[in-house]
C-alpha cells in the first residue's frame, strides 16, 4: 500500500509518498497557502507524484474527540473546523489540503491524524488550567499539547538507537512552532503547548507563553484591537519579533556577526527553552535521556549545545564534536554525562503512515 503524506506545518506544506517498506518514494513542498490557490498547487503536485492509495493528513487539533487516527468524512470534516479557531495558523490549511487531495483524487480515502492524539495520556494535573470552574465546563478549556506525531515519532526511534527504553525522556521539538514533551514508558506525562500551540516556548513568529495579564492590559489601556493582539501573537512575535527574522538560520548568522538584537533573540530563544526542559525533567523525577528534533533541532548545533548549557546538575551534557558534525539519528552524548542526547530527524511522515497503516489493518478485520 502507498500513502500520500500531507503535513501541513505552519511554515510548511511537505508532500510524501511512502511505499509499504516505509520507503521514500517522492518529496514535495508547497508553501502553505489557502483556498484556491492551495486547491490548484495540491492538484498540480499529486500530477505529479507516483500514485498512492491512501492519503494521511497530520491534522494539529483533535479537540478532545479525535485520539486516534480517523477517516475523514463530511461529518468529521465539519467537527474539525469547529477547532479551527484553536489552531488558526494549521487547522484551516490543513483541512483545506484534504479537500484539495479530495477534490484532486475522490477515490482516495484521507485519513486525520492528529498532533494532539499522542498527549491523551497527560494527567488532569497537567491538562488543568485554574481558571473559573464555569469556563473549564461551559468553554471546555484544558491543556491539550501539540507536535505529537513527532514527539511520538522520536520517542519510537530513540528507543530503536538506544537498543533500550529511554527511560524519563524528554523530546524537544525544534521548528518553526515549537514545544517540549516530557515522556515515560511510552506515554505522554507533561508538555509546554497548551489548549492552543500558542503557549510554551518562544517559536519562529509566535510568542510562546506571555503574562495574561499583559495582554488585558493592551486591550484595557493601549486599545489593541483583537486582530492586532491575534498577528502579534502568531506572526509578528518570536524570533520575527526579537531579530526581524523567523528563521534560526538567519537568526544564528547575524548572532555570530556579532549584532546585539539577533544575540538577545538567541538567548531568550535558551531561556525560555532551557526552563522547559527542567520543568519537563521535574514532571518526570528526572532525565535520562534529551532528543532534539525538528527543523532547528536536527540542523543547530548552536540551539543544541545552548540548551544544556549550564544544565549538568539535570544530567545532559553534549560532546562539542559530536554536536558540531551531527547528522539525523545519533548521539550527542558528552563523556561521562548521567543523561544520553540524541539528535533525531523529525519523521511526521512515517508517523502519520504507521497510523494510517494501524487504522486500515483494524478496519479490514
Ligand atoms: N537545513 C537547516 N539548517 C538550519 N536550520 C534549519 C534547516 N532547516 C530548517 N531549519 C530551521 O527550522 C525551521 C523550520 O523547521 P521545520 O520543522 O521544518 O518547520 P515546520 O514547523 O514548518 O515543520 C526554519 O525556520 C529554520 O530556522
Ligand atoms: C503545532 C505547531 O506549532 O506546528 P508547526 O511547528 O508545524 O507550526
Ligand atoms: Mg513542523
Amino acid at each position: 500500500m502507498r500513502i500520500l503524506v500531507v503535513n501541513t506545518g505552519s511554515s510548511s506544506v511537505k508532500l510524501r509518498v511512502l511505499d509499504s517498506s516505509e520507503t521514500l518514494l517522492a518529496r514535495h513542498d508547497l508553501a502553505p497557502t489557502d483556498g484556491g490557490s492551495l486547491h490548484d498547487a495540491m492538484a498540480a503536485a499529486l500530477s505529479e507524484l507516483p500514485a498512492a492509495d491512501v492519503v494521511g493528513h497530520r491534522v494539529v487539533h483533535g479537540g478532545a474527540e479525535f485520539r486516534h487516527p480517523v477517516v475523514v468524512n463530511d461529518s468529521v470534516l465539519a467537527r474539525l473546523e469547529r477547532l479551527a479557531p484553536l489552531a488558526p495558523l494549521h487547522q484551516p490549511a490543513a483541512l483545506a489540503g484534504i479537500v484539495a487531495t479530495t477534490g484532486a483524487a475522490p477515490h482516495l480515502p484521507a485519513v486525520a491524524c492528529f498532533d494532539t492524539a499522542f498527549h491523551a495520556t497527560l494527567p488532569a494535573a497537567a491538562t488543568t488550567y485554574a481558571v473559573p470552574e464555569s469556563w473549564r465546563r461551559d468553554h471546555g478549556l484544558r491543556r491539550y499539547g501539540f507536535h505529537g506525531l513527532s514527539h511520538a515519532y522520536a520517542t519510537r526511534r530513540v528507543a530503536e538507537l538506544l537498543g533500550q527504553d529511554p527511560g524519563r525522556l524528554v523530546v524537544a521539538h525544534l521548528g518553526a512552532g515549537a514545544s517540549l514533551a516530557a515522556v515515560r514508558d511510552g506515554r505522554c506525562r507533561d508538555t509546554t503547548m497548551g489548549f492552543t500551540p500558542d503557549e510554551g516556548l518562544v517559536m519562529a513568529t509566535r510568542t510562546g507563553s506571555v503574562d495574561p495579564g499583559m495582554l488585558l492590559w493592551l486591550l484595557q489601556e493601549e486599545k489593541l484591537d483583537l486582530d492586532e493582539l491575534a498577528d502579534g501573537l502568531h506572526r509578528r512575535g518570536g524570533l520575527q519579533a526579537l531579530a526581524g527574522s523567523p528563521d534560526m538560520r538567519t537568526v544564528l548568522r547575524e548572532a555570530d556577526a556579532g549584532r546585539d538584537r539577533a544575540q538577545r533573540a538567541v538567548e531568550v530563544y535558551l531561556h525560555r527553552l532551557r526552563a522547559g526542559i527542567a520543568a519537563m525533567a521535574a514532571s518526570l523525577g528526572g532525565l535520562d535521556t534529551l532528543v532534539f528534533t525538528g527543523g532547528v533541532g536536527e540542523h543547530q548545533p548552536t540551539i543544541r549545545a545552548g540548551a544544556v548549557r549550564d544544565m549538568a546538575f539535570l544530567g545532559p551534557a553534549v560532546d562539542a564534536t559530536a554536536n558540531a558534525s551531527a547528522q539525523a539519528d545519533q548521539e550527542i552524548t558528552a563523556a561521562g554525562a548521567a543523561c544520553r542526547t540524541f539528535v533525531v530527524s523529525s519523521r511526521e511522515d512515517l508517523q502519520i503512515a504507521h497510523g494510517v497503516r494501524r487504522l486500515l489493518a483494524a478496519g479490514n478485520q
